[in-house]
Formats: structure tokens, C-alpha cells, sequence
């Protein structure tokens, strides 16, 4: 049995396409589909750490299944990310959500790849702070609300799981690991894969 604060798609694997209700559907604000559309409602703060400079953590515990906050940034074609994403990777700091990594292919509506990549780099708001984890407590959602266009999908950050007030939230960036030294993880976990790219 389904504890009652899980969504509805909360069974839909890493990455599925979900959809919320819009001003197409006869329900009001109120509606349980209305979630992400809603902002961020659990309480976040900013912190310093020692090795992987900002991040998030929870200020309240937050249950398995919550929506945390959207990914939002400027969005950029994969050209423009490859030329801006080499110059962040020199300078040690990405703010870069590559769409495509975090699609299942599997399981998901979306067909084919998606052309966009997000950065929060200039723009953006506390999910740019997230940091990665190789052993991550939130997840990601492409999730649609007012355009059905899956390309366009809102990138939506969930509690994987029951995180305790003072914790630090992070999700797996899914970078490629490339040939080379490429960058250190600090995420601590056990299962740490050793680095970021
Ligand atoms: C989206 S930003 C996260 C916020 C960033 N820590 C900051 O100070 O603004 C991504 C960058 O944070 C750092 N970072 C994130 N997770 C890390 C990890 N597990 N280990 C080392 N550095 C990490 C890397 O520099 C990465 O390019």
C-alpha cells in the first residue's frame, strides 16, 4: 500500500515523462496533480562545504516522494552548451543539466533525443546549488504542464526517499565518464565512483 503523499507517477522510473494538470482541466489549484507548477514549498538552505564548494540541504524533513524544486536556467542548443560547457569544465564548475543523460530510454514517452541542455549558470534558482551524489536522495522528472511538448519538459527534483532536516539533498548528474583524470567526486557515499566526468 502506497503511503497517501506519494504522487500519482511516483512508480514511473528515473527520467519518465509525467503530467501535471493545466488550465485545460476542469480541476482548480487545489488539484493533488498540481505540484511542481506550484514552486518550491519545503524549506532549503544554502551552505558552504569544504570540497565541492555550495550546496543544499533540507532546513525541515521532507518524506520520500516530495517535490523539492524545478532545474530552470537559460536553455541552450548542444552546440551552444558544448562551446560554453568546455570553458565551465576548465574553470572547475558546471551549472549544466544535460536533459538527455537523465532520460530512461526505456521507460519513458520521449522519442529521440533531446536538443537542449539547461544552464544555471547566470540564471537559475536553488537547484543550481545541488550538488552530486553517487549515492543521491533525489530524483529526476521530466514533467509537463501547460506545453505537451516533450522537449520542452520541466525538470523537476524529487525526494527519493525520507530525508532528515540538516541533510544534504543531491542527485546523480549521470556524466559520462571520459578518458582522462577528469574531476574528483567528493560525494562521500561508499559506492562513490570517483569522479564526476
Ligand atoms: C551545479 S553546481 C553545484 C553547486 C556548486 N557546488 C557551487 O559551489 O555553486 C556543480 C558543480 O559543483 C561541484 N560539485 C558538485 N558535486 C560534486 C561532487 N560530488 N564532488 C565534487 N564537486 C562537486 C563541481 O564543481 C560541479 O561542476
Amino acid at each position: 500500500m502506497l503511503p497517501d503523499n506519494l504522487p500519482c507517477y511516483w512508480l514511473a522510473q528515473e527520467g519518465c515523462l509525467v503530467y501535471e494538470c493545466n488550465s485545460l482541466c476542469s480541476c482548480d489549484k487545489s488539484c493533488q496533480n498540481r505540484v511542481l507548477q506550484k514552486g518550491v514549498q519545503v524549506k532549503l538552505e544554502v551552505f558552504r562545504t569544504e570540497k565541492k564548494g555550495w550546496a543544499v540541504r533540507a532546513a525541515e524533513a521532507i518524506s520520500r516522494g516530495t517535490f523539492v524544486c524545478e532545474y530552470i536556467g537559460e536553455v541552450l542548443n548542444d552546440a551552444e552548451a558544448n562551446q560554453r560547457g568546455e570553458r565551465y569544465d576548465n574553470e572547475g564548475c558546471s551549472y549544466l543539466y544535460d536533459i538527455d543523460a537523465h532520460i530512461d530510454a526505456d521507460g519513458c514517452l520521449i522519442e529521440g533525443k533531446v536538443p537542449y541542455v539547461i544552464d544555471a549558470t547566470k540564471h537559475g534558482n536553488v537547484s543550481r546549488f545541488i550538488n552530486h551524489s553517487c549515492s543521491p536522495n533525489l530524483v529526476n522528472y521530466q514533467v509537463l504542464v501547460e506545453s505537451m511538448d516533450c522537449q520542452l519538459a520541466h525538470i523537476g527534483l524529487y525526494a527519493d526517499q525520507d530525508i532528515a532536516a540538516g541533510e544534504e539533498l543531491a542527485y546523480d548528474y549521470r556524466y559520462n565518464l571520459l578518458p582522462g583524470t577528469g574531476c574528483p567526486c567528493h560525494c562521500g557515499s561508499s559506492n562513490c565512483r570517483g569522479r564526476l566526468y
